[in-house]
């Protein structure tokens, strides 16, 4: 059978931190180790013990980063604490030469500046089923200080905000993690799906 016509576009990801983003991915290219690549992203930031340059990130200079700034080879960039970040069109284009569906996570601001480009991705928010859930999460992945879920629900706050614009061609409730995936791994083989309604989040 020929993959869907939906399966031959990016699909981009976006959704508050700690909703369980590299959760689903996890799984799916677990499931899936052929059909998909994530877009690796391009940064200035230095490299934490244990990061793979290439495979986390590509790490670059501020000037490099610059030169490629200058060449409009991002789709997309911005600037988090003082260190660029940026998804370029190589990489995307890597990804679906080598015959993977190309899958980027990318936040609110980045979401925007793709949609002025032909890039043409399947847009799908990943939504916490409440903001109360997204709290416990955050605080339950032990990776944050107070200070920064603090920061990550302000952003994530910005997120919601711009998925209630009604911005995404999908929603997905992380609620029970099976029946998110379920739900994920269809939109990510590029099926037609009703996919879930954005919770108020007002809580
Ligand atoms: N459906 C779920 N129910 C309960 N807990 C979940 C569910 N999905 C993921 N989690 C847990 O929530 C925490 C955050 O998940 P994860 O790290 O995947 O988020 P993320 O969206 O990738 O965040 P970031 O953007 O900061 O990388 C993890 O501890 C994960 O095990």
């Amino acid at each position: 059978m020929p993959p869907s016509p939906d399966f031959l576009r990016p699909l981009l990801m976006s959704g508050p931190s700690g909703v369980g983003k590299s959760t689903l991915l996890q799984r799916l290219f677990a499931e899936f180790p052929d059909k998909f690549g994530f877009s690796v992203s391009h940064t200035t930031r230095a490299p934490r013990p244990g990061e793979v340059d290439g495979k986390h990130y590509y790490f670059v200079s501020r000037e490099e980063f610059q030169n490629l700034l200058g060449e409009n080879a991002f789709i997309e960039h911005a600037e988090f604490s003082g260190n660029y970040y940026g998804t370029s069109f190589r990489t995307v284009r890597e990804v679906s030469a080598g015959g993977r569906r190309c899958i980027l996570d990318i936040e609110a601001q980045g979401v925007r500046q793709v949609k002025k480009t032909d890039l043409n991705p399947v847009y799908l928010f990943v939504s916490p089923p409440s903001l109360t859930a997204l709290r416990s999460r955050l605080q339950g992945r032990g990776t944050e200080t107070e200070a920064s879920v603090a920061k990550r629900l302000a952003t994530a706050l910005k997120e919601i905000e711009y998925a209630k614009e009604g911005a995404h061609d999908v929603v997905i409730v992380n609620d029970d993690l099976d029946r998110a995936y379920g739900l994920f791994r269809k939109v990510a083989l590029g099926e037609q799906v009703t996919g879930d309604t954005l919770p108020p989040l007002d809580d």
